[in-house]
């Protein structure tokens, strides 16, 4: 390539690189690829975090930080324990012990509405009682936790009378923003795996995160809502939102990941980008490498 052409393409990227990746990668461009490294704005730090099943250590973080704005996928073998790390980030499961700060606020001692309220959002899959409301009544519970502890309290508590005007027009955009809604009456076990997904990502933005965990929102996804799905969680970052989210799928890490952290045996074992993490050899060996056998037999 000669010089003038080099000058051309290194003048167009700017403007095609929308302002949140750019400012995501620029912020992590110069982090080494070592497990609990500093980052240089964490939303969330968490140190020495453990959590015991009996004598089955499922969780044991020595230290993670979490880069506000960016998209961070937390990967892993069955069983590393990413669920329970999730679980005890949102308040939803209790650490033997660990302490973690989620934007300024300890957060370690706070339940899960508390935990939500300050802004840190985790999507769950529909339940069997979620898929026999309709698809409002689930957005409608996603609002819930602001205005008291979980659904049953927000029903009695006379603010939630006064919010669910406000909570309805909120949902209406979201669900049109999500395509979803001309769904909204229906039950919400009557949609497909890429509409629950869409659902629950949706139900989790009623609570305006700063922050939204992901527990493998590409699981029963067919390849044609997983473009829609994928642009969703880019646009989440360009609107300011910090993402962590749990997968499997390799390829989608690769599309949206800006950083990514491997847990093996409960523990973070590196972090780095997305080609740093494919590179090295002892993910491909607790990981990719168990991935690989399982798609050749
Ligand atoms: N409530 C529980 N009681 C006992 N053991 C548990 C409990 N929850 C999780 N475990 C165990 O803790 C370990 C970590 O499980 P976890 O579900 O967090 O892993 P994961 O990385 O999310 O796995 P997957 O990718 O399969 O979802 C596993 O050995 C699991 O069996």
């Amino acid at each position: 390539m000669s010089d003038s052409e080099e000058a051309v393409t290194a003048e167009e990227q700017p403007s095609t690189v929308p302002a949140g990746i750019a400012a995501a990668r620029a912020a992590l461009a110069d982090v080494p690829a070592e497990p609990g490294v500093p980052k240089l704005d964490p939303i969330l730090n968490a140190t020495g975090v453990r959590r015991a099943f009996g004598g089955l250590v499922a969780v044991d973080v020595a230290h993670l930080e979490v880069q506000r704005g960016a998209i961070t996928a937390l990967i892993g073998p069955n069983g590393a324990g990413k669920t329970t790390f999730f679980n005890l980030l949102t308040g939803f499961d209790r650490p033997n012990r660990g302490e973690w700060v989620f934007d300024g606020r300890r957060a370690d001692r706070m339940r899960s509405y508390q935990v939500a309220r300050a802004g840190m959002v985790r999507t769950f899959q529909l339940t069997k009682a979620l898929t026999r409301m309709t698809v409002m009544d689930n957005m409608l519970i996603g609002a819930a936790d602001q205005v008291g502890e979980g659904f049953w309290a927000g029903l009695v508590h006379p603010l939630w009378k006064r919010q669910e005007a406000a909570n309805r027009e909120k949902a209406l955009v979201l669900l049109e923003r999500f395509k979803l809604i001309d769904k909204r009456d229906d039950y919400a076990g009557e949609l497909s795996g890429g509409q629950r997904k869409l659902l629950e990502m949706a139900r989790a933005l009623m609570l305006n995160p700063r922050m939204v965990m992901l527990d493998e929102p590409m699981a029963g996804v067919n390849p044609a809502l997983k473009q829609s799905l994928l642009e969703h969680i880019k646009d989440l970052r360009e609107e300011g939102m910090t993402v962590l989210f749990v997968e499997h799928d390799m390829d989608m890490v690769h599309e949206i990941a800006d950083w990514v952290a491997v847990m093996a045996a409960g523990e973070l074992i590196t972090e780095g980008t997305p080609d740093q993490i494919s590179a090295d050899r002892r993910v491909i060996d607790a990981y990719l490498g168990a991935h690989h056998d399982a798609a050749e037999r």
